[in-house]
C-alpha cells in the first residue's frame, strides 16, 4: 500500500513512520511538510540516515491523494479541521491523530480547543478509533479520528467498569501523569530542560481538552457515570502516561472478581494485559510498544477502586494504536507490524 505522512517531522510523524517502514503491507511512505525550509527528512532525522526515500514533499492536497491509499495527520489542532476537507476522495482513508475530529459536539471543541471546528459531516463521519471498543466500527471507518494520548490510558482503565454500570456518579477521580514527548517536538519554555528535569508540575488545571473526550466515551456507555475529576502532571521522562483513578462502585467488590471482570473484558485485546497477581504497571513496562497495562485493587477500608493503567504516549497513544486502526481498517491482523516488545530497561 502507499502511505502518507502529513506532519512527518514531529514526533507522532517520526513514531508513525518507524512503525510503518517494518510493516508488511507498505510499499512506499510519503512523507510531507508545511514548511517550505525542511527538504529532506535525514536533515530532520539524522538517525535515519540509512533511508533511500527522503524527500519531504510539500502539502499539495491533490497530489496527496493521487499517491496514497491511506494518509495519516499527525498536525497540531486546527490543522484537519479544515485540511481534512481538501483531502476528501473515495480511493483515500484518513486517519487523524489530532483532537480535531474527535469531538461530536463542535460547541465542545470550540470551549475546549478554542479553535474552530471542522464541518459537522465530517465530525458526524469520523470514527472514533479507540480500537479494543469499537473494532467493529472501525473495520468500515473512512475518517478515523485516533484517541488522544490521556483518553487512551484513562478509557481502557475505566472501560470494564463503567460499560458493566457499576460506578457511582461523579464518583471517578484520574491523576494522570505525561513525559515531555507528550507535548510534541516544539521548543517552548515550559518543556525546556531545566524547567522540566528534577520538577513535577501539574498543568491544565480542570482544563485539559482531553475532559470532553473523556466523558463523551464514558457517556455513551453509562450516562450514569456524570462527570469527572481530571488532572494532567508533566514528568521529567520522554515517553510513557499513567492514569491513576479513584473510582466508587456502587456495590461491594473485591479485587479477585474485579481482576476477573477486567481480564474476561480484554480476553480478545492483544494489547490490553491486565495484571492477575496484585501488581502494578510502570510505564517502563510499555516503553516504545502498543501495550496498555492495567493494575487494580478494591480497597475495602475506603470502599474505593484503585485503578493503574500505562501506555507510551507516542505508542498506544498515537502512532501504535493508529497503525492498530489501520490493520482494521484494511482488513489486516490487527497487530500487524506492532509486536514490539517493550524496550527495557
Ligand atoms: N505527542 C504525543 O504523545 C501525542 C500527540 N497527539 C497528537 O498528534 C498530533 C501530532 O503531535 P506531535 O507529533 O507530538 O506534534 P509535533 O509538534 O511534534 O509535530 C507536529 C507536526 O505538524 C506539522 N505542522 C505544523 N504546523 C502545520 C501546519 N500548519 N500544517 C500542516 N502541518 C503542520 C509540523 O511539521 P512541518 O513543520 O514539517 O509541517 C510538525 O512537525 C497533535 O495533534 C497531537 O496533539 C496525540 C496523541 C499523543
Ligand atoms: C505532555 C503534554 O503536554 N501533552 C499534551 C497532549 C496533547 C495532545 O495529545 O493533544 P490532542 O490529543 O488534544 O491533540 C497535553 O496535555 O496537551
Amino acid at each position: 500500500m502507499n502511505i502518507g505522512i502529513i506532519g512527518a517531522t514531529g514526533y507522532g510523524g517520526v513514531e508513525l513512520y518507524r512503525i510503518l517502514a517494518n510493516h508488511r503491507y507498505v510499499e512506499n511512505i510519503h512523507l510531507y511538510t508545511s514548511s517550505a525550509e525542511k527538504k529532506s527528512y535525514i536533515d530532520e532525522y539524522p538517525h535515519l540516515s540509512h533511508i533511500k526515500e527522503n524527500e519531504l514533499k510539500p502539502l499539495e492536497p491533490d497530489q496527496i491523494k493521487e499517491e496514497n491509499d491511506v494518509v495519516f495527520l499527525a498536525t497540531p489542532s486546527g490543522i484537519s479541521a479544515s485540511l481534512t476537507p481538501e483531502l476528501l476522495d473515495d480511493q483515500l482513508k484518513i486517519i487523524d491523530l489530532s483532537g480535531d475530529l474527535r469531538l461530536k459536539n463542535s460547541d465542545d471543541y470550540e470551549k475546549w480547543y478554542k479553535k474552530a471546528p471542522a464541518p459537522e459531516m465530517l465530525l458526524q463521519e469520523a470514527v472514533y478509533g479507540l480500537t479494543e471498543l469499537y473494532r467493529e466500527d472501525i473495520k468500515n471507518a473512512k475518517i478515523l479520528a485516533n484517541p488522544g494520548c490521556y483518553p487512551t490510558a484513562t478509557l481502557l482503565g475505566l472501560a470494564p467498569l463503567v460499560r458493566e454500570k457499576i460506578v457511582k456518579e461523579n464518583s471517578i477521580i484520574v491523576d494522570a501523569k505525561s513525559g515531555v514527548s507528550g507535548a510534541g517536538r516544539n521548543a517552548s519554555l515550559a518543556t525546556s530542560f531545566v524547567e522540566i528535569q528534577d520538577n513535577f508540575k501539574i498543568y491544565k488545571v480542570h482544563q485539559h481538552q482531553h475532559i470532553p473526550e473523556i466523558e463523551q466515551e464514558l457517556h455513551k456507555w453509562d450516562e450514569k457515570v456524570g462527570f469527572i475529576s481530571f488532572s494532567t502532571h508533566l514528568v521529567p521522562m520522554t515517553r510513557g502516561i499513567m492514569a491513576t483513578m479513584y473510582i466508587e462502585l456502587l456495590e461491594e467488590w473485591n479485587t479477585s472478581k474485579l481482576v476477573d471482570l477486567y481480564e474476561s473484558f480484554y480476553k480478545h485485546s492483544p494489547f490490553v494485559r491486565v495484571r492477575t497477581n496484585g501488581t502494578f504497571p510502570s510505564t517502563k513496562e510499555v516503553y516504545g510498544s502498543n501495550y496498555c497495562d492495567i493494575g487494580l485493587a478494591f480497597d475495602q477500608r475506603t470502599s474505593r477502586l484503585t485503578v493503574v493503567s500505562v501506555i507510551d504516549n507516542l505508542m498506544k497513544g498515537a502512532a501504535g494504536q493508529a497503525v492498530q486502526n489501520f490493520n482494521i481498517m484494511s482488513g489486516f491482523q490487527e497487530n500487524e507490524g506492532l509486536n514490539f516488545l517493550p524496550v527495557y530497561p
